[in-house]
């Protein structure tokens, strides 16, 4: 399940129009190549959420991308999702993991934080995120942490290392050449006029042309 998560982690974004305009964006998305993709979405209407994240999960499903939910175990249990994704404030890892059981996927933020990522696979993480990265024009308030820090979480972990915040066409080859196995943007997909053509030109300057 771990290997599912590597090449490029597409992240929702609520300027995406919607509703239909979120489907044809992540189908958009999906086609250029998007290995991973996140619902991330702070509102409180649940009735949408789950709409939304139901859709997104069978676009996945069918497209044999892996599928996270942000913040919430129980949409991501409802949608059928292949896992979640965790921060500082969205819970205990080791009892997510518990709740989740060993079938789905737990990620984890660990900002620039070597012992929140030790801690972390401690706890039964399956990923392990750092950033940001760069600056974020989506998180603007995130600490920039050093591109060092994803030579320094291999040194005690196999776990896939997702990098995530301001990376673009521009800084995405120095990112995985940092040692990410994957890469997560908002901006750089969800801000381009072509989706498709961004996510596809992504993924070639980050990861090289597919084999
Ligand atoms: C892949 C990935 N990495 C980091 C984050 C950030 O999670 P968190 O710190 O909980 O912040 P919010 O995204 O919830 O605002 C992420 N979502 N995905
Ligand atoms: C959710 C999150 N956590 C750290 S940066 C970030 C947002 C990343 O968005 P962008 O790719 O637009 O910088
Ligand atoms: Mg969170």
């Amino acid at each position: 399940m771990t290997a599912r998560i590597a090449g490029l982690y597409v992240i929702t974004d609520a300027r995406w129009p919607r509703p239909v305009a979120l489907e044809t964006a992540v189908a958009a998305a999906l086609r250029g190549g998007a290995r991973v993709v996140q619902y991330r979405d702070k509102s409180e209407d649940a009735g949408r959420r789950q709409r939304e994240a139901a859709g997104i999960a069978a676009q996945c499903r069918a497209a044999g991308a892996c599928f996270i939910v942000n913040d919430d175990v129980e949409l991501a249990r409802a949608v059928d999702a292949d896992g979640v994704h965790m921060g500082r404030d969205d819970g205990d890892v080791a009892a997510i993991r518990a709740a989740l059981g060993p079938e789905r996927l737990v990620g984890v933020s660990c900002y620039g934080d070597l012992d929140r990522a030790r801690a972390a696979v401690e706890a039964g993480a399956d990923y392990l995120a750092f950033g940001s990265v760069h600056p974020s024009p989506t998180k603007p308030e995130a600490a920039v942490v050093p591109l060092s820090v994803f030579a320094a979480a291999r040194e005690f972990t196999d776990r896939p290392l997702v990098a995530i915040g301001g990376i673009n066409a521009d800084n995405i080859a120095a990112v995985t050449a940092a040692g990410a196995d994957a890469v997560a943007v908002v901006d750089a997909v969800s801000g381009a006029a072509d989706i498709e053509a961004a996510t596809a030109d992504l993924i070639v300057r980050g990861f090289g042309p597919a084999s």
